[in-house]
């Protein structure tokens, strides 16, 4: 089966209300072992991205990650490509329960023609390493003004086996409250969709939002690989 197809066989309304009633959801065993392994190696591939970022210069946690150039590999231009459009619903009904007079168009290339238009032209998919102590801070990926409201991430390594640790992380921020934590378990080729920024939460005395960031708790031992699929470009 194509990725397109296995995309278009996932529940999209579990998916959809699972990410209504907490903000993120699993899409289990979303690409195989053997992809898995073959976009970990990218990591270490000369002239696929356009940009390294080590966590630890910038304050964003340990580890470090690099961002595609264009043309993205095979795999990452059609998981991009293929999940969109599922995503879309449910970013154009947040943004109306929030107020934000954004929509977003059916195919993801007509979305990153807007973020280009705008100048936002880099590609955001990303590879993400991970050693031992290595760590993710609290997050959002936001990269200019045109944000596509949801994002996933795919864990390319397997818990209790490559590493240990390493959990996926999300905060929800609700107005004059604590922070939710929430750990999502993910094996090797699962995906985790999740809010890049915020989302509407129904109340008993009307909707309010939540700020959503993500993270990685220390990773314990061993070599974790993720890739990262962002709808939005970069400035
Ligand atoms: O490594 C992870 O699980 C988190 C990756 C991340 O921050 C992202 O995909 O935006
Ligand atoms: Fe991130």
């Amino acid at each position: 089966m194509s990725l397109r197809e296995d995309v278009a066989a996932i529940d999209w309304a579990r998916v959809t209300s699972e990410l209504d009633a907490r903000g993120s959801s699993t899409l289990p065993r979303l690409l195989t072992s053997e992809v898995c392994r073959e976009l970990a190696t990218l990591y270490d591939t000369e002239g696929l991205f356009r940009s390294r970022v080590v966590m630890s210069r910038h304050g964003f946690g340990r580890g470090e990650y690099k961002y595609f150039d264009y043309p993205l590999p095979a795999p990452v231009a059609e998981l991009r490509t293929a999940l969109y459009p599922h995503l879309v619903p449910v970013a154009d009904r947040w943004n109306e329960a929030m107020g934000i007079e954004v929509r977003y168009p059916a195919d993801h290339s007509a979305f990153v023609e807007r973020c280009h238009a705008a100048g936002q032209v880099r590609p955001t998919p990303l590879l993400l390493r991970y050693g031992a102590d290595d760590y993710n801070c609290l997050h959002q990926d936001l990269y200019g003004e045109h944000v596509f409201p949801l994002q996933v991430a795919i864990l390319l390594s397997e818990p209790e086996r490559d590493f240990s640790g390493g959990e996926f992380v999300l905060t929800e921020q609700r107005p004059r409250m604590q922070s939710r934590p929430e750990v999502v378990p993910l094996r090797q080729g699962d995906a985790v969709v999740f809010a890049v920024h915020h989302r509407p939460v129904q109340g008993t005395r009307g909707m309010y939002r939540v700020q959503l960031r993500h993270g990685v708790s220390r990773v314990r031992s061993g070599n974790r690989h993720t890739l990262g699929v962002i709808f939005h470009d970069a400035t």
